[in-house]
Protein backbone atom coordinates (compact mmCIF):
# COMPACT_ATOMS: atom_id res chain seq x y z
CA UNK A 1 0.00 0.00 0.00
CA UNK A 2 1.41 3.67 -1.33
CA UNK A 3 2.13 6.09 2.27
CA UNK A 4 -0.52 8.07 3.24
CA UNK A 5 -0.92 11.52 2.05
CA UNK A 6 -0.02 13.98 5.39
CA UNK A 7 -3.27 15.62 4.20
CA UNK A 8 -5.26 13.07 4.00
CA UNK A 9 -7.41 12.61 6.90
CA UNK A 10 -9.26 8.90 6.22
CA UNK A 11 -9.39 6.51 3.12
CA UNK A 12 -12.53 5.74 1.62
CA UNK A 13 -11.35 3.38 -1.13
CA UNK A 14 -8.00 1.51 -1.00
CA UNK A 15 -6.31 0.64 -4.32
CA UNK A 16 -7.40 -3.18 -3.30
CA UNK A 17 -10.98 -1.91 -3.18
CA UNK A 18 -10.64 -0.07 -6.40
CA UNK A 19 -9.05 -2.80 -8.41
CA UNK A 20 -12.18 -4.86 -7.19
CA UNK A 21 -14.88 -2.17 -8.33
CA UNK A 22 -13.49 -2.06 -11.63
CA UNK A 23 -13.48 -5.48 -12.52
CA UNK A 24 -17.13 -5.55 -11.41
CA UNK A 25 -17.79 -2.63 -13.48
CA UNK A 26 -15.96 -4.02 -16.50
CA UNK A 27 -17.70 -7.35 -16.18
CA UNK A 28 -21.11 -5.67 -16.43
CA UNK A 29 -20.35 -3.59 -19.16
CA UNK A 30 -18.54 -6.38 -21.03
CA UNK A 31 -21.69 -8.75 -20.86
CA UNK A 32 -24.19 -5.85 -22.12
CA UNK A 33 -22.18 -4.33 -24.63
CA UNK A 34 -20.22 -7.80 -26.43
CA UNK A 35 -22.09 -7.16 -29.64
CA UNK A 36 -22.23 -3.21 -29.75
CA UNK A 37 -19.06 -1.44 -30.32
CA UNK A 38 -19.95 1.04 -27.75
CA UNK A 39 -18.05 4.25 -27.54
CA UNK A 40 -16.90 4.45 -24.26
CA UNK A 41 -16.61 9.00 -23.52
CA UNK A 42 -14.84 10.05 -21.04
CA UNK A 43 -15.44 13.30 -18.96
CA UNK A 44 -12.22 15.08 -18.16
CA UNK A 45 -10.55 16.05 -16.25
CA UNK A 46 -11.83 13.87 -13.18
CA UNK A 47 -12.60 10.60 -15.04
CA UNK A 48 -9.13 9.99 -16.64
CA UNK A 49 -8.42 7.29 -13.84
CA UNK A 50 -11.18 5.56 -14.10
CA UNK A 51 -11.21 5.66 -17.96
CA UNK A 52 -8.09 4.14 -18.37
CA UNK A 53 -8.99 1.10 -15.70
CA UNK A 54 -11.95 0.25 -17.10
CA UNK A 55 -12.04 0.64 -20.50
CA UNK A 56 -8.64 -2.20 -20.27
CA UNK A 57 -11.58 -4.50 -18.08
CA UNK A 58 -14.15 -3.98 -20.81
CA UNK A 59 -13.43 -7.29 -22.69
CA UNK A 60 -15.04 -6.71 -25.74
CA UNK A 61 -14.50 -4.51 -28.74
CA UNK A 62 -15.07 -0.46 -28.28
CA UNK A 63 -13.83 2.80 -29.90
CA UNK A 64 -13.32 5.74 -27.07
CA UNK A 65 -13.85 9.74 -26.96
CA UNK A 66 -13.16 12.43 -24.69
CA UNK A 67 -15.15 15.37 -23.37
CA UNK A 68 -13.72 17.84 -21.09
CA UNK A 69 -16.17 19.16 -18.83
CA UNK A 70 -16.15 21.75 -16.08
CA UNK A 71 -18.42 23.25 -12.83
CA UNK A 72 -16.61 22.69 -10.35
CA UNK A 73 -13.27 24.84 -10.33
CA UNK A 74 -11.77 25.37 -7.00
CA UNK A 75 -14.83 24.72 -4.58
CA UNK A 76 -16.28 21.83 -2.92
CA UNK A 77 -19.62 22.71 -4.30
CA UNK A 78 -20.91 22.94 -7.72
CA UNK A 79 -20.96 26.22 -9.58
CA UNK A 80 -24.37 25.18 -11.17
CA UNK A 81 -22.87 26.34 -14.39
CA UNK A 82 -21.47 23.26 -16.68
CA UNK A 83 -18.71 24.13 -18.91
CA UNK A 84 -17.98 21.90 -21.99
CA UNK A 85 -14.00 22.96 -22.62
CA UNK A 86 -13.43 20.15 -25.26
CA UNK A 87 -16.08 18.36 -27.07
CA UNK A 88 -15.92 15.07 -28.55
CA UNK A 89 -14.43 13.98 -31.98
CA UNK A 90 -16.31 11.31 -32.86
CA UNK A 91 -19.88 11.42 -34.26
CA UNK A 92 -22.27 9.52 -32.38
CA UNK A 93 -25.29 8.75 -34.47
CA UNK A 94 -26.33 5.30 -34.28
CA UNK A 95 -23.91 4.50 -31.73
CA UNK A 96 -24.19 2.87 -28.80
CA UNK A 97 -22.19 5.71 -26.02
CA UNK A 98 -21.19 4.76 -22.31
CA UNK A 99 -20.18 7.66 -20.59
CA UNK A 100 -17.46 7.42 -18.09
CA UNK A 101 -17.79 9.46 -14.86
CA UNK A 102 -15.88 9.42 -12.09
CA UNK A 103 -18.92 10.76 -9.34
CA UNK A 104 -22.43 11.75 -9.43
CA UNK A 105 -22.63 13.90 -7.25
CA UNK A 106 -25.56 16.69 -7.95
CA UNK A 107 -26.07 15.13 -10.64
CA UNK A 108 -25.83 18.91 -12.54
CA UNK A 109 -22.48 17.26 -15.18
CA UNK A 110 -24.33 14.40 -15.87
CA UNK A 111 -27.64 15.41 -16.86
CA UNK A 112 -25.79 18.34 -18.87
CA UNK A 113 -24.04 15.59 -20.78
CA UNK A 114 -26.97 13.55 -21.30
CA UNK A 115 -29.31 15.91 -22.65
CA UNK A 116 -26.71 17.18 -24.91
CA UNK A 117 -25.47 14.03 -26.31
CA UNK A 118 -28.90 12.50 -26.66
CA UNK A 119 -29.95 15.46 -29.13
CA UNK A 120 -27.36 14.02 -31.41
CA UNK A 121 -29.75 10.85 -32.17
CA UNK A 122 -27.12 7.89 -30.62
CA UNK A 123 -28.34 4.20 -30.40
CA UNK A 124 -28.54 4.53 -27.00
CA UNK A 125 -26.47 6.54 -24.22
CA UNK A 126 -26.01 5.30 -20.58
CA UNK A 127 -24.05 6.12 -17.86
CA UNK A 128 -20.92 3.95 -15.57
CA UNK A 129 -20.06 6.05 -12.64
CA UNK A 130 -17.79 4.83 -10.56
CA UNK A 131 -18.90 6.53 -7.79
CA UNK A 132 -22.45 7.69 -6.32
CA UNK A 133 -22.80 10.30 -3.93
CA UNK A 134 -25.99 9.23 -1.61
CA UNK A 135 -27.25 13.09 -1.50
CA UNK A 136 -30.78 13.52 -0.05
CA UNK A 137 -32.40 15.98 -2.06
CA UNK A 138 -30.72 15.81 -5.99
CA UNK A 139 -32.28 18.01 -8.29
CA UNK A 140 -30.88 16.25 -11.44
CA UNK A 141 -33.08 12.85 -11.81
CA UNK A 142 -29.63 10.59 -13.49
CA UNK A 143 -29.40 7.06 -13.06
CA UNK A 144 -26.46 5.35 -13.93
CA UNK A 145 -26.79 2.11 -15.79
CA UNK A 146 -23.55 0.81 -13.89
CA UNK A 147 -22.15 1.92 -10.54
CA UNK A 148 -19.00 1.21 -9.73
CA UNK A 149 -20.14 2.28 -5.46
CA UNK A 150 -21.99 4.13 -2.91
CA UNK A 151 -19.79 7.12 -1.10
CA UNK A 152 -21.30 9.45 2.15
CA UNK A 153 -22.10 12.46 1.09
CA UNK A 154 -18.51 14.56 1.82
CA UNK A 155 -16.46 16.09 -0.30
CA UNK A 156 -13.19 13.13 -1.42
CA UNK A 157 -10.35 13.34 -3.25
CA UNK A 158 -7.97 10.81 -5.24
CA UNK A 159 -8.34 8.50 -8.27
CA UNK A 160 -9.03 11.37 -10.55
CA UNK A 161 -10.82 13.92 -8.10
CA UNK A 162 -9.37 17.31 -6.87
CA UNK A 163 -9.92 19.55 -4.53
CA UNK A 164 -8.35 23.01 -6.83
CA UNK A 165 -6.83 20.51 -9.08
CA UNK A 166 -4.84 18.49 -6.21
CA UNK A 167 -4.67 15.21 -5.20
CA UNK A 168 -5.73 13.78 -8.67
CA UNK A 169 -2.75 11.42 -8.66
CA UNK A 170 -3.59 9.55 -5.59
CA UNK A 171 -4.27 5.98 -6.09
CA UNK A 172 -6.58 5.91 -3.57
CA UNK A 173 -9.92 7.77 -2.61
CA UNK A 174 -10.01 9.78 0.97
CA UNK A 175 -11.36 12.29 2.61
CA UNK A 176 -9.13 16.17 3.21
CA UNK A 177 -8.34 16.85 7.11
CA UNK A 178 -10.20 20.18 7.20
CA UNK A 179 -7.34 22.48 7.78
CA UNK A 180 -6.40 21.51 3.96
CA UNK A 181 -9.25 23.36 2.78
CA UNK A 182 -8.99 27.09 1.95
O1 LIG B 1 -22.67 15.62 -10.24
P1 LIG B 1 -21.93 16.93 -10.22
O2 LIG B 1 -22.27 17.76 -9.02
O3 LIG B 1 -22.05 17.68 -11.50
O4 LIG B 1 -20.38 16.60 -9.98
C1 LIG B 1 -19.67 15.62 -10.69
C2 LIG B 1 -18.65 16.25 -11.63
O5 LIG B 1 -17.81 17.17 -10.92
C3 LIG B 1 -16.45 16.83 -11.12
O6 LIG B 1 -15.95 17.47 -12.26
P2 LIG B 1 -15.51 19.02 -12.27
O7 LIG B 1 -16.59 19.85 -12.84
O8 LIG B 1 -14.98 19.39 -10.92
O9 LIG B 1 -14.30 19.01 -13.31
P3 LIG B 1 -13.06 17.99 -13.34
O10 LIG B 1 -13.59 16.69 -13.83
O11 LIG B 1 -12.11 18.61 -14.29
O12 LIG B 1 -12.52 17.90 -11.93
C4 LIG B 1 -16.48 15.36 -11.36
O13 LIG B 1 -15.34 14.94 -12.09
C5 LIG B 1 -17.74 15.16 -12.17
O14 LIG B 1 -17.52 15.39 -13.54
O1 LIG C 1 -16.56 14.87 -3.70
C1 LIG C 1 -16.02 15.35 -4.73
N1 LIG C 1 -14.68 15.45 -4.83
C2 LIG C 1 -14.06 15.97 -5.93
N2 LIG C 1 -14.71 16.41 -6.98
C3 LIG C 1 -16.06 16.34 -6.96
N3 LIG C 1 -16.96 16.72 -7.89
C4 LIG C 1 -18.17 16.45 -7.40
N4 LIG C 1 -18.09 15.90 -6.16
C5 LIG C 1 -16.75 15.82 -5.86
MG1 LIG D 1 -15.45 15.80 -13.96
Amino acid sequence: MAELHPDIERVVFSEEDIAAIVEKMGREITEEYADKNPLVVCVLKGAVVVMADVMRAIRAPLTIDFMAVSSYGDATSSSGVVRILKDLDSRIEGRHVIIVEDILDSGLTLSYLINMLQSRGPASVEVAAFLVKDVDDRDCSVVPRFVGAHVPNEFIVGYGLDYAERYRNLPYIGVLKPECYS
